[in-house]
């Protein structure tokens, strides 16, 4: 299974995915958590120690492996260059394990834009398509907040997305976006999780304006959550919300079966 979580900026897609991720590890899931969000330390979230963090390489930096596959010179990337890169054996040579789950870590493509084609997007973005996965393995991919990824392509071959929406117009805009995008690259069914509610309007507000059989679950506002995102914390230390996306995790486990 290869989960991408979506949505607006800030909604809470990587307190998320690190919990997710977590959870599958510790059901005994071969767990690939991709951060492909430059914003983000997934790591840090996944609670990664420092020494183990300080030392990760994104992908997207690792010059000479960028050129060894596209065939490209180090220095100065030419305009040829190979668009199939070998990518099967990145995982497992270039993951970094900590707490049962693989992450990898992407980076950013600094040349970027909505139409990139250089080698390193190249790469980035057959291995996102190319993660193999055997039965027990899940793939948990922290996105890029909005939609423009989608329109690069880097979601290929994720088979399903979950988008975190929080109780704010922007962030169900985003939502709706999301849908219409994944539904153009043939996903016909999105899920959503209402996350920073306070309160049984917040709950009515979300469920008004999506689907309401898209809603996985719900995630209180929790301020012992924000208090987390420090070294050598993570939100999976904090028993409530880790129970509550447990609770979301068995409706998408049903959902999937
Ligand atoms: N349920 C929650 N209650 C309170 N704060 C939360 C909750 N979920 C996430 N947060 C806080 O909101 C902030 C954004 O969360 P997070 O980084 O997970 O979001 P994101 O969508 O990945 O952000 P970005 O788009 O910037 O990568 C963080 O400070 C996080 O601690």
């Amino acid at each position: 299974m290869k989960i991408a979580i979506t949505g607006k900026g800030g909604v809470g897609k990587t307190t998320f995915a690190a919990i997710l991720s977590r959870l599958y590890a510790a059901e005994g899931y071969r767990v690939l958590a991709v951060d492909a969000d430059p914003d983000a330390n997934l790591a840090l979230a996944l609670g990664f120690p420092d020494e183990i963090i300080s030392k990760i390489v994104p992908i997207a930096e690792m010059k000479e492996l960028i050129a060894e596959r596209t065939s490209t010179p180090t220095d100065s990337f030419s305009k040829i260059f190979k668009l199939n890169p070998q990518v099967d054996d990145i995982p497992d040579k270039y993951c970094t394990c900590c707490n049962g789950v693989n992450l990898l870590t992407m980076g950013t493509v600094e040349s970027g834009g909505s139409g990139c084609v250089c080698p390193e997007h190249v790469l980035l973005k057959r291995l996102t398509s190319h993660l193999v996965l055997q039965n027990k393995d899940v793939v948990v991919m922290d996105m890029e907040a909005g939609i423009e990824h989608l329109g690069r392509g880097t979601a290929q071959g994720v088979n399903t997305f979950i988008v975190v929406v929080e109780p704010g117009a922007r962030s169900l805009q985003t939502y709706h976006k999301i849908k219409k995008l994944a539904s153009d690259i043939g996903i016909p069914k999105i899920y959503a999780v209402g996350n920073k509610i306070k309160n049984d309007l917040d709950k009515a507000y979300i469920l008004e304006n999506i689907d309401p059989e898209a809603c996985l679950g719900f995630i209180s506002y929790n301020v012992d959550v924000v208090n987390s995102d420090r070294p050598d914390q993570s939100p999976f230390m904090n028993s409530k919300i880790v129970e509550e996306v447990k609770a979301i995790k068995l409706c998408f486990d049903l959902e999937k079966r």
